[in-house]
């Protein structure tokens, strides 16, 4: 049988309330045992928590959701406590006496609720983004795939798909008897519509960008004033800054949200080929490679060096010998900086989906492109038999896609990445 298991569901305690929650075959005996009772099903009661020798725990809200209607598809019951930490304490270590009932793993309660069917994997893949939200982009980007967006639309294909099957599979049995293969003349327009949805979905930037931020590059030659400008716009001095040129040597990264739109800011050491010690050589080496994985390029070097598509800065506006080409900015007097926070909006806007609407991750993005390579396959051939294989290796692809064959490893990746009473 299943363990049941249980676990803190809402915020470190102290805190106004705090909610437990139970789940699994045992999770009615366990409330019974905490409650002397099973309340109404669905309703919140207001009961006394007791430990086995009857001595009051809290007072609390308890809720009795039995199988299979239920957030993992299993009985579940929910304590809302006082958020006490004494509290919290003492209830979690009277569940963990009971029989059969263990502390969850992070992202259990979520496995069990896929492992159930009560949401596919682009759902829980949303729902992950969704807890890790920091900003509005982040939110509204995740709400879509963790509401089933997304799994609706692969549903969709994947019904589509089916059809397109379908006709095939009769034109082959038609063809048996005079070896001619017809296929309905509207089978091609709808291969090539069903291609134009998920291409148009996969020309979209990935959802990872969103989740993880757009990361900006402060990059230029040494003493150019990339450390001051990076602290004057985090409103921080996480970095280091002096006239002393090679004064950055580490990456230094920052997480940021501005607009709404989620940031990473990273200041690096200044390139330079000549004069650097071997700590700075190394540094410079780290910049080189941030520039590589940069979104977005801030150079405050000369423009004849400004890297393709990076933002030409040009620093220390205040002082009389700056130079005048590009954005200027004044990292001293703070001049520029709203201008240059608005450019950076606007690039990263170009460069995440677009919220509200459904948008690929890393993961879809490869799935759906193998599944617009078959459904390209099944497009360019005539031999039914080759039209019926592709077709089915692209609903394969959609498969992954929502998780109906998805493995052990892939799920731990994933569900490991929640927290615990998730
Ligand atoms: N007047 C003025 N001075 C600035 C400004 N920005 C930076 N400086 C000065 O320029 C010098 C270098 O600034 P940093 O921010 O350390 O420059 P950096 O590009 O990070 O330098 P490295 O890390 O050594 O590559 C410091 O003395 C700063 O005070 C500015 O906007 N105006
Ligand atoms: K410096
Ligand atoms: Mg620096």
């Amino acid at each position: 049988m299943q363990d049941t298991i249980f676990a803190l569901s809402s915020g470190a305690p102290p805190a106004g309330i705090a909610v437990i929650r139970i789940s699994g075959p045992g999770a009615g005996a366990a409330l019974e045992a905490l409650v002397g009772d099973l309340p109404e099903q669905r309703l919140a009661s207001l009961r006394t928590l007791r430990d086995r020798d009857g001595h009051a725990l809290d007072e609390a809200l308890v809720l009795w959701f039995p199988a299979p209607k239920t957030v993992t598809g299993e009985n579940v019951a929910e304590l809302h406590c006082h958020g006490g930490r004494a509290v919290v304490a003492a209830v979690m270590a009277e569940l963990a006496t009971l029989a059969d009932l263990r502390e969850a793993e992070a992202g259990e309660f979520t496995r069990r609720a896929f492992a159930n069917g009560r949401i596919d994997l682009a759902e829980a893949e949303g729902l992950g983004d969704l807890l890790a939200a920091e900003t509005e982009w982040q939110r509204r980007g995740a709400m879509s795939a963790a509401g089933g967006g997304l799994s609706r639309r692969i549903e969709e294909w994947r019904t589509q798909l089916l059809g397109l099957s379908a006709q095939v599979e009769a034109a082959i049995d038609f063809s048996d008897e005079d070896d001619v293969e017809v296929l309905p003349t509207d089978f091609v327009d709808e291969l090539s519509t069903l291609r134009a949805e998920i291409d148009n979905v996969l020309s979209r930037p990935s959802a990872d960008r969103l989740r993880d931020g757009v990361r900006v590059v402060f990059a230029g030659p040494p003493n150019a004033g990339k450390s001051s400008l990076f602290n004057a716009l985090l409103d921080e001095g996480a970095a280091i800054v002096s006239p002393v040129a090679g004064t950055t040597r580490d990456v230094i990264e920052r997480p940021v949200a501005i607009g709404g739109v989620p940031f990473v800011f990273i200041d690096t050491a200044g390139l330079r080929q000549e004069g650097a010690g071997d700590i700075e050589a190394i540094g410079i080496d780290r910049a080189q490679r941030e520039l590589e994985k940069a979104d977005i390029v801030l150079w405050l070097g000369p423009p004849a060096d400004c890297p393709a598509g990076a933002i030409q800065i040009a620093p220390k506006a205040d002082l009389d010998d700056a130079g005048n080409e590009g954005h200027a900015v004044s990292a001293v007097t703070g001049s520029g900086l709203d201008d240059l926070v608005r450019v950076l909006v606007d690039r990263a806007k170009d460069l995440l989906p677009p919220p509200d609407r459904i948008a690929f991750n890393r993961r879809q993005k490869g799935l759906a492109t193998t599944c617009g390579e078959h459904l390209a396959g099944a497009s360019r051939v005539s031999d039914t038999l080759v039209i019926a294989e592709e077709l089915r290796l692209a609903r394969v692809a959609l498969d992954s896609m929502s998780g109906r064959n998805s493995t052990e490893d892939m799920l731990d990746a994933l569900f490991g990445r929640f927290c615990i009473g998730k």
